[in-house]
């Protein structure tokens, strides 16, 4: 099978705008993403990461930077959208990895009140959730999903 770069997704909200929320919850999400698609470091090209406005106390990249073997991966950090309505305190990833993989097969990860952005494809996975998320995460295919957003971005 041939590599491709391709992209994985996930979302976690925080509770507070401060910088040991933004890094624990960055990091959760970071370690379920890895786990549930076996990534090795290597294979990450780049990892963009967004915060609503209501999050500035710290720069995500920090937690993605404290994995294991991720310090040379380059990091972006940018302000989400801020579209009316749309879900407050959440902080977003986008990981380009190098795989084998088929696009429907890679496992999107949200957490916590960022499962609402996609119910459509969110549903329970609570082995990998930390106790005050069980039931709560959300795991969403890439294909096929049809991709409307309920929730607002
Ligand atoms: C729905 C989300 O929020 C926003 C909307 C997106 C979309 O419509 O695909 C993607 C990222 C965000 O800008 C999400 O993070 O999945």
């Amino acid at each position: 099978m041939t590599s491709k770069v391709r992209g994985i997704r996930g979302a976690v909200t925080v509770e507070a705008n401060t910088a040991e929320a933004i890094f624990d919850a960055t990091r959760r999400l970071m370690q379920a993403i890895v786990e549930q698609n076996r990534l090795a470091a290597d294979d990450v090209a780049s990892v963009i990461l967004t915060m609503t406005p209501d999050l500035n106390a710290d720069f995500p990249a920090r937690a993605v930077r404290s994995l294991p073997g991720w310090q040379w991966v380059p990091l972006m950090c940018a302000t989400e959208i801020a579209v009316p309505g749309s879900l407050p305190r959440c902080i977003r990833v986008l990981v380009h990895v190098n795989t084998d993989v088929t696009q429907d097969a890679l496992h999107h990860v949200y957490l916590g009140e960022a499962v609402a952005l996609r119910p459509d494809i969110a549903h329970p996975s609570p082995a990998a959730a930390s106790s005050d998320e069980r039931g709560e995460l959300g795991t969403k295919r890439a294909a096929g999903s049809g991709g409307e957003q309920a929730a607002g971005g």
